[in-house]
C-alpha cells in the first residue's frame, strides 16, 4: 500500500496499533472538553490525527489485521455502491457475532436478499403509517410516567432506551415492552460488552483456554436471548388460529412465515430468524435512542430552534397526537434531525472487507484488508461543511440534503449508502419525529426545568467538573436537607472540633467524591461549590464585576433587605464608603467606652451566678445587641430589644426555609404560616426602626448636635445634597436592619465558641488571663491595649478557624465567564466555604481538628503559608466584612473584662452540638461554671 501512496502508523508486533489507539482514546476522553460539538478529535482521536499526518486515506493495524481508513468521498461512494459484491460486510467475530449473529446487517448474497425484501416490506412507507398509533401510544406511556414521577431523577438516555424498545417491541414483534424487556436488557448488556472490547486484540485459540469473565457473561447472554426469543415465537405459534391464518403482519409474523415457506429458496432457518430478531432489537433501539437523546440535548441548548420546532408541531398537529400525513410535513423538525445526525451520528464508522484483490479509484487493494469508512470524519470535515462545521445550524438542510452537501452523497451518510442503506431509516426518523413533537407539545417548561439543567451539567462535566446529578425540579435539595438533618440529628459524641462534616456534610462528602470544585443543584439553580484557593481568590476579588453578590429573595430579603451586605454597584460603593468611615479603627476608639459599659451590665448580672452554671451564649447575644444598639444607633438594648427579637424570629424562619424550593407565583396564592409571620415581622422591624430614626431626627433638630454614629451618618446621607449619595428612608431601614443583624449574631457566635474553647483548654485560658493582667491590670481596657493583646488575638483567630460564624458565602455569575481553567455558564451560583477551607488538612496539616492558637503566633500569613483565602472568617476582597475591627475589638474588650474577674470551666450539662442557624452556633448554648479569680 505504501508504494501506492497509502501511509500510516507502523505495524507493531503483536498488537498492531491498537495500544496507541487505546491510549489516544483514553487521553482524549479523560480530557475536559470545551463547550462545543467538535467531538471528532475526542471520539476518534486516532482517525483525526492520522488523517492529518498520513492523508485522507491511511492504513493501520488491528493486531495483524490491516485496516484501510478511507475519508475520500469518491472512494467511499465506490465502496458502498458497489453492486458486484467486491466489498462485502466484514465477518463478525467474538462478541459482535454473539450480538448480531448472522443477520440482515451482516449477511451477504442470497441470505441477505431474502430477508432484505421482507424487511423492506415491513418498514415500507405504507406499513409505517400503520405503526404511527403504536408509536404515539408508546410515547404517551413515557410522558405519563414523567408526569407522575414526583421529583425523581429522569435519565433521558434511559427513558429513550425504554421508549425505543417499547416501540420496536410493539411494532415489529407485536409484544409490549414488558414482554421484550428481558431480551432488550440482555441485548443492551451484550452491546456494552461488545463495545468495551472493540479495541482488544484476540489471539485465536487462547480464548478457548482462557475465558474472560466477559466471554462467560456473553455466552450466557447469547443463550438467554435465544431462549426468550423462542418463547416469543412459541407464543405466536400458539396464537395462530386456523389453517389459513398467517402469523401476523409485523416483522415477527413475516419472519415466521418465511421459516415455514414451502419454497426452499425463500425459506430461512430458525437460527437465522433468531439472529434477525436479535439484530433488530439491537439496531432498532440503540440508534434511535442516541438520535432522540442528542436531539433533545441540542434543542435544550438552542431554544430558538426548540421554539421553531414547537410552533411547527402545533401548526401541524395542534394538541392532537401526530398523524402520518403530518409527520411528512415536519420540515423544520426534519432539518433539526438531519443536523443532529450530522453532528452526532449514532453509527460512527462503517466497515467492509476485501476478499479478492480489487481496484478502488487508482488503488489496487490486496485481499484480506478491512475497509473503514469513518462517518464522523466526513460529517465534521470543514472542507465539506465550511468553517462553521461544528455549529448546530439546521438551516443547512433547509433545501434538502442534496443542496446541503452540494450533491456529495458521501458528505452525509448517517444511515449508510447504496444497497445496504439502513432499512430502518424511515422507521427511526418517524419515531424521533413523533416523540419530539409530543414532548414539545406537552412540555413548554421542559427547557427550564429539565433540558437547561441537563445541558449545564453536561457542559461542566466536559470541563471535568462533576457533581451529584440534577433531579427534576428539586435538584439536589432533598439530598442536601437529608444529609444536613441527619448530621445534626444528634449531639457530637465528644468535644471534637471536626465540625465540617456536621455543618456541611454535603460539601464535605461531595468534595471527596467529585473534587475540590463541583456542581450541585438548589432546585433549578446550578451552584458551583468552589474550594480551590486560586479560584476562590479570583471570585472574591471580583475584577470586572464578574462575580456579584446573589440577589436575596423571599425571607432572606425580608431579613436583610438591600442593605450593605447585599446591595451592588454604586449603591453599595456609597454605603461602603460611609460604613468604612464609621467602623474605621480610629472611629472605633470612641466606641470602646460603650463596649465597656455594655460588658459591665452583663458582668453585673453574672455576679449573682458566681459558682453556678451560666449559659453564656444567650448572655453574649444580649451583650452584642446592647453594644451595636449603643454604638451604631445611640440607643440602649432595651430600646432595640424588640427589633432584635423580631430579627431573631425572622432568622429562624430564614433558616428553616433555606432549602425549600419556591415556585414563582405560587406563594402569591398559597401563603404559608411562615409567609404571614415573616410579613408581620418585616413590617414590625421597619416601623420600630423608623421610630428610632424619627426620634434621632427630632433630637438632632433640637440639640443641633451630632453623635457621629452610624445612624447620624445615615441621616446625613439622607438629608445630603449630593444627588448620587442621597439615600431614602427605605434604604436607611435596610441598612439599620443589616447592621443590627450582622453586628450581633456573628460576634455572639465568636464569643460563645471562644469561651467554650478556653473552658476546655485551661492553659490557653491562663495565658490569655496573664496577658490581660500584664497589659491592662485590673483596669478597663483602653484603645491602645487592643492591638497589644497578642495571645488573645491568636485565640480568637484559632476560634474563628475552627468555628467560623459564617460557614459559607455566595456569589453568582450573570453572564458566561471564564474562571481559571473553567468557562461558567450564565446564571450559575457560586458557593465558597470558609468552613471547608479552614478544615482542609492540605492547608493546615493533620492536626487540623485541634485547638492550637500557636499556629497564629507569627501572624496569619505565616500560618496560612501566604495563602490569603486559607483563613477567611471575614470574607476576602472588596466585600470583606466591614465590621471586622469592630467585632475583634468588642470580643477583646468583653474577654479581657471576663478574664480579669472569672475563671471558668465547662459545665457537665454542656452538650456539644454545633449547628447552623444562619451562623454556626451551639445548639444548646454554652454552659460554664464561673469562679472568681
Ligand atoms: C466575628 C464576627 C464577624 C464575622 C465572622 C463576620 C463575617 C463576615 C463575612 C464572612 C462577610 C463577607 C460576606 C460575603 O463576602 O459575602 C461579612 C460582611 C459584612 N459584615 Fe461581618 N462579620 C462579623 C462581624 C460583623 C459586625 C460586628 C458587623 C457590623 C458592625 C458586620 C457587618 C458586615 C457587613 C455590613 C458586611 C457586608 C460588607 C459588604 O458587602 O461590603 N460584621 N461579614
Amino acid at each position: 500500500m505504501s508504494s501506492q501512496g497509502i501511509k500510516g502508523p507502523d505495524y507493531k508486533f503483536p498488537y498492531g496499533n491498537t495500544k496507541e489507539i487505546m491510549n489516544m482514546r483514553n487521553q482524549s476522553m479523560n480530557k475536559p472538553m470545551d463547550i462545543s460539538h467538535d467531538i471528532f478529535p475526542r471520539i476518534q482521536p486516532h482517525v483525526y490525527s492520522w488523517t492529518k499526518i498520513y492523508g485522507k486515506n491511511y492504513l493501520n493495524w488491528h493486531g495483524s489485521q490491516a485496516q484501510l481508513f478511507i475519508t475520500e468521498g469518491e472512494l467511499i461512494k465506490e465502496v458502498l455502491t458497489n453492486r458486484e459484491g467486491a466489498y462485502p460486510k466484514m465477518d463478525m467475530e467474538g462478541y459482535a457475532k454473539k450480538l448480531l449473529g448472522e443477520a440482515l446487517i451482516t449477511n451477504e448474497g442470497e441470505k441477505w436478499a431474502k430477508v432484505r425484501k421482507l424487511a423492506n416490506h415491513t418498514f415500507h412507507a405504507e406499513s409505517l403509517k400503520n405503526m404511527v398509533p403504536g408509536m404515539s401510544a408508546s410515547v404517551e406511556v413515557m410522558l405519563d410516567k414523567w408526569r407522575h414521577h414526583g421529583g425523581k431523577e429522569i435519565d433521558v438516555f434511559n427513558e429513550f432506551g425504554l421508549l425505543t424498545t417499547e416501540v420496536i417491541s410493539r411494532t415489529a414483534f407485536g409484544s409490549s415492552y414488558k414482554e421484550g424487556k428481558d431480551i432488550f436488557e440482555m441485548v443492551a448488556k451484550l452491546t456494552a460488552i461488545t463495545v468495551w472490547n472493540v479495541y482488544k486484540v484476540r489471539f485465536p485459540g487462547i480464548s478457548m483456554l482462557l475465558r474472560s469473565s466477559d466471554e462467560i457473561e456473553a455466552e450466557k447472554l447469547e443463550k438467554g436471548i435465544k431462549s426468550s426469543i423462542l418463547e416469543l415465537v412459541a407464543k405466536r405459534e400458539k396464537e395462530k388460529k386456523g389453517e389459513n391464518d398467517h402469523f401476523g403482519n409485523d416483522y415477527l409474523g413475516q419472519l415466521m412465515r418465511i421459516t415455514h415457506d414451502s419454497n426452499i429458496n425463500k425459506r430461512i432457518t430458525l437460527e437465522q430468524m433468531i439472529d434477525e430478531i436479535k439484530a433488530l432489537y439491537g439496531a432498532g433501539h440503540l440508534t434511535t435512542t442516541n438520535l432522540l437523546a442528542w436531539s433533545v440535548f441540542l434543542l435544550a441548548i438552542h431554544s430558538d430552534w426548540q421554539e421553531k420546532a414547537r410552533t411547527e408541531a402545533f401548526e401541524i398537529f395542534g394538541y392532537k397526537n401526530p398523524s402520518s400525513d403530518g409527520i411528512a410535513r415536519l420540515k423544520t423538525m426534519n432539518m433539526i434531525i438531519n443536523e443532529c445526525l450530522r453532528l452526532y451520528p449514532p453509527v460512527l464508522t462503517m466497515t467492509r472487507k476485501v476478499e479478492r484483490e480489487v481496484r478502488l479509484g487508482n488503488l489496487n487493494i490486496p485481499t484480506n484488508i478491512n475497509i473503514y469508512l469513518p462517518i464522523l470524519a466526513l460529517h465534521h470535515n470543514p472542507q465539506i461543511w465550511g468553517k462553521d462545521v461544528h455549529l448546530f445550524k439546521p438551516e443547512r438542510f433547509a433545501e434538502g440534503v442534496a443542496k446541503a452537501t452540494n450533491n456529495n452523497a458521501a458528505a452525509f451518510f448517517p444511515f449508510g449508502l447504496g444497497p445496504r442503506t439502513c432499512v430502518g431509516l424511515n422507521f427511526t426518523t418517524n419515531e424521533a419525529k413523533i416523540a419530539l413533537s409530543m414532548i414539545l407539545q406537552r412540555y413548554k417548561f421542559l427547557n427550564k426545568v429539565w433540558l437547561k439543567p441537563i445541558y449545564i451539567q453536561y457542559c461542566m462535566r466536559l470541563q471535568g467538573i462533576n457533581g451529584p446529578s440534577y433531579k427534576l425540579l428539586h435538584g439536589n435539595t432533598k439530598e442536601i436537607i437529608q444529609m444536613r438533618r441527619y448530621a445534626t440529628s444528634r449531639a457530637m459524641e465528644d468535644l471534637s472540633h471536626n465540625i465540617f462534616p456536621r455543618i456541611l456534610p454535603d460539601v464535605n462528602s461531595w468534595i471527596r467524591l467529585y473534587g475540590a470544585t463541583y456542581l450541585n443543584w438548589y432546585g433549578l439553580q446550578p451552584q458551583l461549590v468552589v474550594t480551590e484557593p486560586e479560584l476562590v481568590k479570583e471570585i472574591l476579588n471580583n475584577k470586572n464585576d464578574n462575580y456579584p453578590k446573589i440577589d436575596l429573595e423571599g425571607y432572606a430579603r425580608k431579613l436583610l433587605g438591600d442593605g450593605l451586605s447585599s446591595s451592588k454597584g454604586e449603591k453599595w460603593a456609597n454605603m461602603r464608603n460611609l460604613a468604612n468611615k464609621v467602623f474605621h479603627a480610629e472611629s472605633l476608639k470612641n466606641v470602646i467606652p460603650e463596649m465597656i459599659t455594655s460588658t459591665e451590665i452583663m458582668l453585673e448580672r453574672w455576679k449573682e451566678n458566681e459558682g453556678k452554671e451560666v449559659e453564656v451564649f444567650d448572655e453574649f447575644r444580649v451583650l452584642t445587641s446592647e453594644v451595636i444598639s449603643r454604638t451604631a444607633f445611640g440607643s440602649s438594648y432595651k430600646e432595640g430589644k424588640n427589633i432584635f427579637e423580631m430579627l431573631m424570629k425572622l432568622t429562624l424562619i430564614v433558616s428553616r426555609n433555606a432549602h425549600k424550593i419556591r415556585f414563582p407565583g405560587i406563594s402569591r396564592f398559597l401563603k404559608s404560616n411562615d409567609d404571614i409571620e415573616s410579613e408581620k415581622l418585616e413590617e414590625g422591624i421597619k416601623s420600630s426602626i423608623k421610630r428610632i430614626i424619627k426620634r434621632r431626627e427630632q433630637e438632632s433638630g433640637e440639640e443641633e448636635s451630632s453623635k457621629g454614629d452610624f445612624l447620624d451618618k445615615l441621616l446625613e446621607a439622607n438629608h445630603g445634597t449630593s444627588k448620587s449619595k442621597l439615600i431614602s428612608v427605605e434604604d436607611m431601614v435596610d441598612e439599620c436592619k443589616t447592621f443590627y443583624f450582622a453586628g450581633h449574631e456573628t460576634t455572639t457566635s465568636l464569643l460563645g465558641w471562644t469561651i467554650l474553647l478556653l473552658s476546655i483548654n485551661k492553659e490557653w485560658q491562663e495565658k490569655a488571663r496573664e496577658e490581660v493582667i500584664e497589659l491592662v491590670g485590673q483596669n478597663n481596657p483602653i484603645a491602645n491595649d487592643i492591638p497589644r493583646l497578642k495571645t488573645m488575638n491568636m485565640i480568637l483567630e484559632e476560634t474563628l478557624r475552627l468555628y467560623p460564624p459564617v460557614p459559607f458565602i455566595k456569589r453568582k455569575v450573570d453572564k458566561k465567564v471564564k474562571l481559571g481553567r473553567l468557562t461558567l455558564p450564565a446564571h450559575t451560583e457560586l458557593l465558597i466555604s470558609p468552613l471547608a477551607l479552614h478544615h482542609d488538612p492540605k492547608i493546615w496539616g493533620e492536626d487540623i481538628d485541634l485547638f492550637k492558637p500557636e499556629r497564629f503566633a507569627v501572624g496569619v500569613s505565616q500560618a496560612t503559608n501566604n495563602n490569603p483565602v486559607a483563613f477567611m472568617p471575614f470574607g476576602f476582597g472588596p466585600r470583606t466584612c466591614v465590621g471586622l475591627n469592630f467585632a475583634i475589638t468588642e470580643a477583646k474588650v468583653a474577654l479581657s473584662m471576663i478574664l480579669q474577674r472569672y475563671k471558668f470551666t465547662l459545665s457537665s450539662n454542656y452538650v456539644h452540638s454545633p449547628i447552623q442557624v444562619f451562623m454556626v452556633r451551639p445548639q444548646h448554648g454554652v454552659k460554664i461554671i464561673l469562679s472568681k479569680v
